[in-house]
């Protein structure tokens, strides 16, 4: 890389959990499929994230912003207006996070297992400052939206309604996860249990996370200044 129009493409991570997708990109980028590509931060909402372990490991800044911790919404709290009164400042204020001038600005963010569902409040201005936001989804584009998408495919497939499920990579927008897929992945039913279901998905994963980045990020870096 010469110039700034060749720097490498500016990466948040956004992860609630394990972690292994977000470990898949750290890895990508020392071993070269991610080489055109930084991860500038890790925002989790959940203090106990394995990945805030990975982070620190990678030497990667992270931040843990949380809907309930950091005083939005009160525990337990099941009225309708106030739950979306609370979740509308919480998108607003990450949002407001991501985009301070005290810290480095993403060009892209990726959803690496990140169980929040966003409101416009989030989306909005992280478009306005031309951000992309991408999302790895374990499901065909249609089909088990949402939480619990490889449970609520392994009861199809035992129940012989379906043969087959997937994974894909899609760019996030208002309504979960019907964005425009980026990489989409059929895989074959073997007739396995759903542990075994899911940690051969999970190896899929890891893959189509890595190639859809890679893909999204080097459009970004080809395409600045034009
Ligand atoms: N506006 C959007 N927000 C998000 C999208 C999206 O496509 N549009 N993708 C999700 C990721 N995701 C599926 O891929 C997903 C994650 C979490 C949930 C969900 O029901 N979350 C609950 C809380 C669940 C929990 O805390 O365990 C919630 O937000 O109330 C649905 C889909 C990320 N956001
Ligand atoms: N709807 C979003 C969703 O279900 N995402 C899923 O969360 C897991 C995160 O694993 P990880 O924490 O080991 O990367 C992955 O299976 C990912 O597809």
């Amino acid at each position: 890389m010469t110039g700034a129009e060749d720097s490498p493409c500016r990466i948040l991570v956004m992860a609630s959990g394990f972690g292994s997708n977000f470990q898949a990109l750290i890895d990508a980028i020392s071993t070269g499929p991610l080489r055109n590509s930084r991860i500038i931060s890790l925002i989790t909402n959940r203090r106990n994230a394995h990945a805030i372990v990975r982070a620190e490991k990678a030497g990667i800044p992270w931040d843990y912003f949380n809907l309930i911790s950091n005083g939005f919404l009160q525990k337990g709290e099941t009225n309708e207006q106030k739950v979306a009164e609370g979740r509308q400042k919480y998108d607003a204020a990450l949002a407001a996070r991501v985009l301070s001038t005290e810290r480095e600005r993403p060009e892209l963010i990726v959803l690496a297992g990140w169980m929040h569902v966003f409101s416009s409040a989030f989306l909005e201005p992280i478009e306005k400052a031309g951000i992309r936001i991408i999302n790895l989804h374990p499901a065909l584009p249609g089909e088990f939206d949402g939480a619990m998408a490889i449970e609520r495919a392994y009861e199809e497939l035992k129940a012989g309604r379906l043969t087959r499920t997937g994974i894909m990579a899609h760019y996030v927008i208002a309504e979960v996860d019907r964005g425009a897929p980026i990489i989409v992945k059929e895989i074959e039913w073997k007739g396995e249990e759903l542990e075994e279901l899911k940690e051969r998905i999970h190896l899929h994963e890891h893959e189509l996370i890595v190639e859809a980045t890679a893909k999204v990020a080097q459009e970004i870096v080809e395409g600045r200044g034009t």
